[in-house]
């Protein structure tokens, strides 16, 4: 009889707790300084635990690996009205229940109604509309969505085709669909989970047109969630991932909604039909700039976990040989598999600054806008359009690069990367496409370096670009200097000057040579997202390395974090050195400095890579992942993992009787 079981040692894997032996620092120390104190570590422990101790969560698991997608929607419906259950028997504040849903790291089927629905309406509803819709969606009375974006439009709001028109005589709004690419188009939740739409239309007074604006929309009963009249809604199909999520397609067919549905924070229609606006024309817009701010946190949650489930699979999985005389090392030796998962470790670490360092931002400027002070609206809006780029493009494709390091196993399901990149991937589309959001910020560079060169004194995060570029040399003068994060952040800053530089000169000689701005402009747009990437990468090696050395915490874990952070920056000098060089912020000597250094950092972060990870303290059901789990037993658990699957419940499954079996007897009596 074969020993071999799929029941989970009792102990921690002893590769994996050598590691944990042998840490340089305390790693309770920096679990506290990731969520922002003891008190708040141990709240988010109490709330974990009171979530998984319901076996619905760890039942979940196996819908979601082996369910059809109606299964899995379903129980993601059943998941999201546990916790919103759950949200009023314990009076979570929004903090805590914000900390659940990091817990839960899934996408919920409702979750477009606490992601977007009820900030919509925090920042677009009057006072008086406040008191009415969003105390029933936060009683959960409505359940809604964002409806903006349409078949034909996602990006150019200007487009959107769904009309909103006013109707004096009945004072209310007929809403319609005019063409098959005005249906709205992918909005989470619409399909099958809301009975309310925040939808977003261009309003028209007396045949004239009045831009964009929120109108809040009934789509289905009260009493039994059937369509209403007039409005046609469903599923748009399944997807890459995140198929938990019900995104649908609506159609309006002249529904009347009372003038008051329409949000009225930033302007009014007044009974008789008269339009009035208050503050600036994209106030409208504040929504997607909160999401934008929170895709940077995302990144961060994505990345971190992506290097948990790595390093300890590299730290419990050994292959082949190094010294011929010993054992199979750890594939976590290996300088080449430590190049593929350490640069996603320190990623891990400089977007949980750089989020910080930006939720800040918004919190500030948030509150200025609610007092009805706009002047930080340009400066939040562009940077949070390029971190929204930057944090979402680098670490889906970090996470990617740390799926195929684990080798076959990283292809299962059950390693749990290959969904992790699959659910992320979104992050680069939604709230605005990467491209077109880099764009923004270029445009905003662009015109910050323009007034630079007209002599005007810059504050925020452009403040550099008046800067004299004749004063610049090159701050690492010998291997050494390739330590000092404050001289890798000045190589990171000048270089985005010099892109900058290069690309506005540029677009400004194309313009003199009489050709239309638009003209010059797409003739450069390639370099204008470059300038973008470039200012982008430096706000957050900057935000790295400032928040490192604004750290009170014991020597340990200050040096292990500095390591990290110099790592970061001297990768990313070595993966885009054509820009670094081409720039002139560092020449061949300092940059062969900075290569020698990267990889010698390499060997100094492979001590504490375990350490480093455990201090994010993902619980094994928010991980999902048998590679990854705490216990280091992946073998135990990728072999459990098969007795869930459907595959296995019959030792001979329907289709030999249906296909196989004839086929192989038509094929043993031929004489062929
Ligand atoms: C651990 C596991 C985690 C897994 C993670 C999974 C994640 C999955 C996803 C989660 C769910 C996501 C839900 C998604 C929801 C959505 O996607 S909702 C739809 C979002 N849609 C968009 O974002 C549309 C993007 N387009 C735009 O924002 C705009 O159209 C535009 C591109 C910005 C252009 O706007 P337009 O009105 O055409 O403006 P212009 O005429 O070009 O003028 C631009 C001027 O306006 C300024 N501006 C633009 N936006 C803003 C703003 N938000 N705030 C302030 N100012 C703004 C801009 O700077 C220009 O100013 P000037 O240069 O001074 O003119
Ligand atoms: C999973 C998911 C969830 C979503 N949830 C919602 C939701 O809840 N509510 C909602 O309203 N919407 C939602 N969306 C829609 C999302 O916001 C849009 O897909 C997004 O804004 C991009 O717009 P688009 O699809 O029109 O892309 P397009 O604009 O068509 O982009 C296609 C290509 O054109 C390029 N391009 C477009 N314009 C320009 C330009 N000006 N300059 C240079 N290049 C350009 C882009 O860079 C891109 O390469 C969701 C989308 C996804 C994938």
């Amino acid at each position: 009889m074969s020993e071999i079981t799929s029941s989970i040692p009792l102990q921690i894997n002893p590769d994996l707790q050598e590691e944990r032996d042998k840490a340089s620092f305390n790693v309770t120390e920096l679990t506290h300084i990731i969520y922002g104190g003891i008190e708040k570590t141990k709240k988010r422990k109490r709330l974990e635990k009171l979530l998984f101790s319901d076996p619905f969560f760890q039942e979940y698991q196996n819908v979601r690996a082996f369910g059809s997608r109606s299964e899995y929607y379903a129980a993601s419906v059943k998941k999201s009205t546990k916790i919103f259950k759950l949200r009023r028997q314990h009076k979570w504040t929004d903090e805590e229940y914000e900390t659940v849903l990091d817990i839960c790291h899934d996408d919920l089927a409702l979750t477009l109604h606490h992601t977007m629905f009820i900030p919509a309406l925090e920042r677009l509803a009057t006072e008086d509309q406040k008191s009415k819709w969003l105390t029933l969606a936060k009683q959960y009375k409505i359940i809604g969505t964002y409806a903006q974006t349409e078949l034909g439009h996602g990006t150019y709001l200007q487009g959107l085709e769904t009309t909103a028109t006013y109707d004096p005589q009945t004072r209310e709004f007929v809403m319609n669909t005019p063409t098959l690419s005005a249906m709205k188009w992918w909005p989470g939740s619409l399909g099958k989970s809301s009975n309310h739409a925040l939808v977003l239309a261009t309003l028209i007074i007396s045949g004239k047109k009045y831009g964009m604006h929120p109108f809040l929309v009934q789509l289905r009963s009260m009493d039994d969630h059937k369509v209403l009249p007039g409005v046609r809604v469903g599923d748009i199909g399944a997807k890459m991932g995140g198929n938990s999520v019900d995104n649908g397609y609506l159609i309006l067919d002249n529904v009347r909604i009372p003038r008051n549905n329409m949000l009225m924070k930033n302007a009014q229609v007044s009974p008789d039909g008269k339009f009035v606006t208050r503050g600036p024309s994209k106030a409208n817009y504040a929504t997607m700039m909160l999401i934008r701010v929170q895709i940077c946190t995302m990144a961060y949650q994505v990345v971190s976990s992506g290097a948990t489930i790595g390093i300890r699979y590299s730290a419990v999985r050994r292959q082949s040989k190094l010294d011929p005389q010993d054992r199979e090392p750890k594939i976590l030796e290996y300088q080449t598999q430590q190049y593929k998962i350490f640069p996603g470790l320190a990623m891990s670490y400089a977007f949980l600054f750089a989020s910080r360092s930006l939720t800040r931002k918004y919190e500030e400027a948030f509150a200025e806008i609610q007092r009805g002070d706009f002047k930080s609206l340009p400066e939040l809006h562009c940077l949070s359009s390029g971190l929204k780029s930057f944090c979402s493009e680098h670490s889906v494709r970090q996470v990617e690069i740390i799926r195929q390091s684990c080798g076959g196993h990283g292809y299962l399901n059950a390693a749990g990367l290959g969904m992790l990149v699959n659910a992320a991937a979104p992050m680069i589309t939604v709230e605005g496409e990467n491209t077109v959001m880099y764009l923004q910020l270029a445009r905003y560079i662009l015109k910050r370096f323009a007034g630079a060169m007209s002599g005007q004194q810059l504050d925020g995060s452009t403040s550099y670009l008046s800067m004299d570029p004749a004063t610049y040399v090159c701050p690492v003068m010998s291997e050494t200097d390739c330590r000092n994060l404050t001289a890798l952040c000045d190589i990171y800053r000048y270089r985005s000057y010099m892109t900058v530089c290069r690309v506005a000169r540029q677009v400004q000689h194309d313009m003199e040579s009489d050709m239309p701005q638009h003209v010059a402009i797409n003739k450069n747009l390639v370099d204008l997202v470059r300038a973008a990437k470039a200012h982008s990468y430096y706000i957050v090696v900057k935000d790295f390395v400032e928040g490192v050395d604004a750290l009170v915490a014991s020597a340990p874990v200050i040096k292990v974090l500095r390591t990290l952070c110099c790592f970061y920056a001297a990768h990313g000098i070595a993966e885009y050195s054509g820009d670094f060089l081409e720039s002139e912020a560092v020449g061949l000597h300092q940059l062969k400095w900075i290569k020698n250094l990267q990889v010698s950092l390499l060997g100094e972060i492979r001590p504490d890579a375990v350490a480093l990870v455990d201090a994010f303290d993902y619980h094994d059901i928010t991980l999902s992942s048998a590679l990854g789990c705490y216990d280091g037993n992946a073998y135990e658990r990728l072999f459990k993992s098969t007795e869930n699957d459907p595959m296995n419940k019959e030792e001979v499954h329907p289709s030999y009787y249906q296909y196989l079996k004839p086929f192989m007897e038509e094929m043993n009596k031929s004489k062929l």
